[in-house]
């Protein structure tokens, strides 16, 4: 359908939308005028990843079209755990762990959206604020009557699990009640309209309307993103070697930019729509391109994703050390490395280098990439395990390069 107001257009042209409650009146209200709306982030991990990251630019175009983004921590609700989209029970985390992993989060969402007190600056919130103190018996009178179990059990967050005879706990069950609750709350407090998320959201969202109906006779929206799947078919986000990582402790803005670089042709278009602020026009010309002049275009998509990330100083720096490293051979200086005093080098077996730098887990995974001949020192292919590094490596600039695969790759610096 086509729509009046200036996010849901923008929305629809990039891709965000998969499904959209009452959209004729939801596009009615963005078009009066300043709307809230919130999406919220459970703290179950140290960082937020490139899963969340659909979100996120939903929230920042939302402020750029003029409304007010509240981006929720969900301080109290990652106590409970979301069974949404989930085989198995989480593992329950601790009040401190909850705690940091909030405080290590946080600090990305200042990176996407102005916070502050003007009409449409961003607002953030934990749930921590009013779930925590709530007394049960009284929840259960003013909240828990408004809840069918019998629809409760039709929401996909617990059918797939009773279905597949998958345990699912007491606390975990509640979790969608406090979703629910959290959109009421945000609506008496901030006049909150509209919950964002992933498609795994939609029954935690749409009972939060439901509530808000029955509770306050309020008229609330809901509007999800797709679940983002590679072009090869995996949920984006989580790779075989763990999550793309938003925070540079985890990922550096290097690996960042690499990350996006690798992007499958099939999906440029798409990621650039999603990940980037480009004009249309734009993305249209670089997704025509074709042959070897794809790699300009992710080129492209590397740099905007992790300039909008990390800044756009630290992105042409990761572009640049991936021209030196990959188009001139050398090493670039934001590469990963780790440095050795010179008196080490006739000791540094290649299993362990390529350890310490990162690009493996254990010795026995070396072992591994090493038979399939993806271990790579200074380009030559390594196949014996118990090679040493030596002097005779160190290339002019006092690194030795390490590499497994086409793509991964790390120095070794040598201290003299
Ligand atoms: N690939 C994706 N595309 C769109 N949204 C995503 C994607 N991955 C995650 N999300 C959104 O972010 C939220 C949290 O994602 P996350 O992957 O951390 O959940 P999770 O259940 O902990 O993951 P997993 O089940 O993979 O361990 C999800 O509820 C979903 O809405
Ligand atoms: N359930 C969401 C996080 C969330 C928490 C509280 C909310 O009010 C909204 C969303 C997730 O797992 O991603």
């Amino acid at each position: 359908m086509a729509f009046r107001s200036e996010f849901l257009t923008i929305l629809q042209e990039r891709g965000f939308i998969h499904q959209c409650s009452e959209p004729d009146d939801l596009d009615a209200l963005l078009s009066r005028g300043s709307v809230t709306a919130y999406v919220g982030f459970d703290c179950t991990g140290p960082s937020l990843h490139v899963g969340h990251l659909l979100s996120i630019m939903m929230l920042r175009w939302f402020q750029r079209c003029g409304h007010r983004p509240i981006a929720l921590m969900g301080g109290g609700t990652t106590r409970v755990g979301d069974p949404s989209g989930r085989d198995e029970t989480r593992q329950i985390l601790t009040p401190e762990t909850i705690e940091a992993n909030k405080e290590s989060i946080r600090r990305v969402f200042a990176r996407f959206l102005t916070f502050g007190e003007g009409e449409s600056d961003a607002v953030m919130v934990d749930n921590a604020e009013w779930l925590l103190g709530l007394n049960y018996i009284a929840f259960l009178r003013d909240v828990g009557r408004h809840f069918s179990v019998n629809r409760m059990l039709s929401m996909d967050s617990v059918k797939l699990r009773l279905e597949r005879e998958q345990p699912l706990s007491f606390l975990e069950f509640n979790y969608m009640i406090l979703q629910a609750y959290d959109f009421v709350e945000l609506h008496r407090r901030y006049g909150c309209r509209l919950q964002m998320g992933g498609s795994d959201q939609w029954g935690n969202i749409v009972n939060g309307i439901d509530l808000g109906r029955r509770m306050d006779d309020a008229q609330l929206f809901a509007l999800t993103t797709p679940l983002l799947t590679t072009a090869a078919g995996t949920k984006m986000g989580k790779t075989a070697s763990g999550a793309v990582w938003l925070n540079p402790d985890l990922l550096s803005p290097f690996e960042y930019w690499q990350f996006w670089r690798n992007t499958a042709d099939a999906d440029v278009g798409r990621f650039l729509r999603l990940f980037t602020e480009l004009p249309m026009a734009e993305i249209a010309r670089l997704e025509a391109l074709d042959g070897q002049e794809i790699n300009e275009a992710k080129k492209v998509l590397a740099t905007e994703a992790t300039a909008l990330l990390h800044g756009r100083e630290a992105a042409v720096e990761a572009a640049e050390t991936a021209r030196r490293t990959f188009e001139e051979g050398a090493a670039g200086d934001a590469l990963p490395s780790f440095e050795i005093p010179a008196s080490e080098l006739g000791d540094l077996g290649v299993l362990s280098a390529f350890v310490r730098a990162g690009l493996a887990a254990s010795n026995g995974e070396v072992r591994r990439q090493l038979k399939s001949g993806a271990v790579r020192v200074n380009g030559d292919v390594i196949s014996d395990e118990r090679m040493i590094l030596g002097a005779g490596q160190v290339g002019a600039d006092g690194t030795i390069k390490l590499s497994l695969g086409r793509k991964k790759h790390a120095l070794v610096r040598v201290g003299y």
